[in-house]
C-alpha cells in the first residue's frame, strides 16, 4: 500500500494564524549568478501541519527536542467526528478507541490550506482525560487548534499536556477514510522550539 500525504503544502499562500509570520520560501542564490539554487525559509513554527510542544503554552514545558519521537511513528486510528461542533468524553464514547495510541480526528469534509477557518470543531478538556484512560499518546486534528480559535486559556492544550498527550494540528484528512493506518509525523530537530512543522503520512494496512 502507498503512503498518503496528509500534510498541508508549504506554499507562499498557505494560511497562517491571524497576525503570525507569513510563510515565505524564496531563492536567495540562483544559478543565474552561480552554480546552484539555494532557498531561504521564513515561517512560524505553527505553519501548516505541525506538532505543538508543551513549551508553546507553558514556559516550563518540554521543547520540541525533548518530545518522545516514538509517539510520532506507529499505528493510528482515524475517526470521523464531523457531526459534532465540539468533542469531549461524551462524543468520544461512541467510538471504539480500545488500544489506540494515536488518534486522528476528521472534523470536516473539505478544507483549503490557503484559507484560515472562521470557526473550527474544538476539543473540550474532558476529552483529554478520556483519551488518556484509553492509552492515547498523540491527538491529531484537521484544524489549526484543539481549542476554540478565540480561546485565551487554552484549556484543551493544557489538559492534553497534563495527560501526556501530544498535539498534531492541521492534518489534511479530506481524502482519508476512517480506519486504521500507520502514521509518520515526526517533528524537526529544532533545538529550542515551541512547535515544529512535520511531514505527516498515513499508510493503510494490507
Ligand atoms: N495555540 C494555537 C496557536 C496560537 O495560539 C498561535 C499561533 C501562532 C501565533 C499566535 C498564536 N496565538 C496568539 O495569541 C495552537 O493551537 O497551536
Ligand atoms: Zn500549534
Ligand atoms: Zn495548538
Amino acid at each position: 500500500m502507498k503512503w498518503l500525504d496528509i500534510s498541508q503544502p508549504l506554499s507562499n499562500d498557505i494560511a497562517v494564524w491571524p497576525g503570525d509570520t507569513p510563510f515565505s520560501f524564496a531563492l536567495s542564490w540562483t544559478m543565474e549568478h552561480g552554480s546552484v539554487n539555494v532557498g531561504k525559509l521564513t515561517m512560524s513554527t505553527h505553519t501548516g501541519t505541525h506538532v505543538d510542544a508543551p513549551f508553546h503554552f507553558d514556559d516550563t514545558g518540554h521543547k520540541v527536542m525533548e518530545l518522545d519521537i516514538e509517539v510520532f511513528v506507529g499505528p493510528a486510528r482515524v475517526i470521523d467526528v464531523s457531526p459534532h461542533a465540539s468533542v469531549g468524553a461524551e462524543e468520544l464514547a461512541a467510538y471504539d478507541l480500545e488500544g489506540v495510541k494515536r488518534l486522528l480526528l476528521r472534523t470536516r469534509s473539505a478544507s483549503d490550506p490557503t484559507v484560515f477557518p472562521a470557526t473550527i470543531t474544538y476539543m473540550r478538556p474532558d476529552a483529554a482525560d478520556y483519551l488518556h484512560e484509553k492509552g492515547v499518546r498523540l491527538l491529531g486534528v484537521d484544524v489549526p487548534s484543539v481549542d476554540p480559535l478565540d480561546s485565551k486559556e487554552l484549556a484543551a492544550h493544557h489538559e492534553l499536556l497534563k495527560c501526556g498527550i501530544y498535539i498534531l494540528e492541521n492534518v489534511v484528512l479530506d481524502q482519508v477514510r476512517p480506519g486504521d493506518y500507520e502514521l509518520i509525523a515526526v517533528p524537526l530537530a529544532l533545538q529550542d522550539a515551541d512547535a515544529s512543522p512535520v511531514r505527516a503520512l498515513l499508510r493503510p494496512y494490507e
